[in-house]
C-alpha cells in the first residue's frame, strides 16, 4: 500500500552563503498517487527527490512520509536512478534479491520472493544470466524488481529511462505505472520529458529555477493506458506547454528542445 508524502515548507541551501536551491516548497502527495516532477535542468528536481528518499536533509522544513519526518533512507521509500547500479559479478536473481538480503532475509527465501517479480518484469528467462549480458532496458528491469522486492510504499524514480532507446522507454513508461497502480504504490518520477510525465503521472508538478519552487501543476485525468497519439494526450501536452509559458521556469525559451523530445517519444509510441 502506498504512503502519503508531505513536502513541508522546504528551503535548501547547499552552503550557508549560497543562494537557496529550493525555496518554500509545499505540496502533498496522496497514497497511491503517481506524480511527475518536471522543470529545467538544474532547478532542483533531483535535490527534492533525494530529500524524499532521505538522502539529503533540507536546511529548512522537512519531508514527511505517512506523517513521519524523513531523516534517513529506508527500504520503504526506494529510489531508482538513471543507471541501474547492478553488481556485475552477480546473476540477475542475486542482484534483484540484494535489498532483501540487506534486510536480513535468508538467501533461499529472498530467491523465492524475487522469482515472481522477475517474471512480472519480463525477465523469466534471464534469472540466472550475468547482468553484464543484459541490455540497458533489461538492467533497469532488474533494478525495478530489486526496488519492488522490499515491498516499498513509495517508489522514487530519477530519470530512470533517459538512457534507454525510445521503444524500451515507451514500454517501461506503460509498465511502471501499471505496477504501481496494481500495488497501490505512491510514485514520484523526475523527468525532463513532457510526454513521459503525461504517460506516467496522475499529476505533474512544474518547478521553476533560481530558486527552485513549485510554480504550477496539472492533473492528468486521462484513461490508462496512455496513448501518445490520442487527442486527449496531445491536449494535455499543449496545456503543459502553456503552463510553462506562464511560469518563469526558463523552459519557455527552450520549447524547441522540450517539444522535440516530446515528439521523438510520441512518434516512437
Ligand atoms: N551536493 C551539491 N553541492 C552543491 N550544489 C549542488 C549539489 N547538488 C546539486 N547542487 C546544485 O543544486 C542545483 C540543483 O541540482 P539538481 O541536480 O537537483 O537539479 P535537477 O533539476 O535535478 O537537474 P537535472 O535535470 O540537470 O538533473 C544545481 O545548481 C546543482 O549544481
Amino acid at each position: 500500500m502506498g504512503a502519503s508524502i508531505s513536502l513541508d515548507f522546504i528551503t535548501h541551501k547547499f552552503s550557508a552563503t549560497a543562494e537557496p536551491t529550493l525555496k518554500d516548497i509545499e505540496n502533498r502527495i496522496e497514497p497511491g498517487e503517481l506524480v511527475a516532477l518536471i522543470g529545467r535542468s538544474g532547478c532542483g528536481k533531483s535535490t527534492l527527490l533525494h530529500m524524499m528518499a532521505g538522502l539529503l536533509i533540507p536546511t529548512e522544513g522537512c519531508v514527511r512520509i505517512n506523517s513521519h519526518q524523513v531523516a534517513k533512507p529506508s527500504a520503504k521509500w526506494n529510489m531508482m536512478f538513471q543507471k541501474a547500479s547492478l553488481y556485475p559479478w552477480m546473476s540477475v536473481k542475486e542482484n534483484a534479491a540484494l535489498g532483501l538480503i540487506f534486510d536480513g532475509v535468508s538467501k533461499g527465501e529472498a530467491g523465492q520472493r524475487v522469482d515472481a517479480l522477475l517474471d512480472m518484469v519480463g525477465l523469466n528467462d534471464k534469472k540466472n544470466a550475468n547482468v553484464q549480458s543484459l541490455s540497458g532496458g533489461q538492467q533497469q528491469r532488474v533494478a525495478l524488481a530489486r526496488s519492488l522486492a522490499t515491498e516499498p510504499e513509495v517508489l522514487l524514480l530519477d530519470e530512470p529511462f533517459s538512457a534507454l532507446d525510445a521503444f524500451t522507454r515507451t514500454q517501461l513508461q506503460e509498465e511502471v505505472p501499471n505496477i504501481c497502480r496494481e500495488r497501490g504504490l505512491t510514485m514520484v518520477i523526475v523527468t525532463h520529458d513532457i510526454d513521459e510525465a503525461i504517460a506516467m503521472a496522475d499529476r505533474v508538478l512544474i518547478m521553476s529555477q533560481n530558486p527552485g519552487r513549485i510554480v504550477g501543476e496539472l492533473v492528468v485525468d486521462l484513461p490508462w493506458p496512455r496513448r501518445h497519439m490520442d487527442a486527449g494526450f496531445q491536449a494535455m501536452r499543449d496545456e503543459l506547454m502553456k503552463q510553462f509559458k506562464g511560469t518563469d521556469t526558463g523552459l519557455a525559451g527552450r520549447h524547441t528542445s522540450v517539444a522535440d523530445e516530446s515528439e521523438k517519444t510520441a512518434s516512437a509510441a
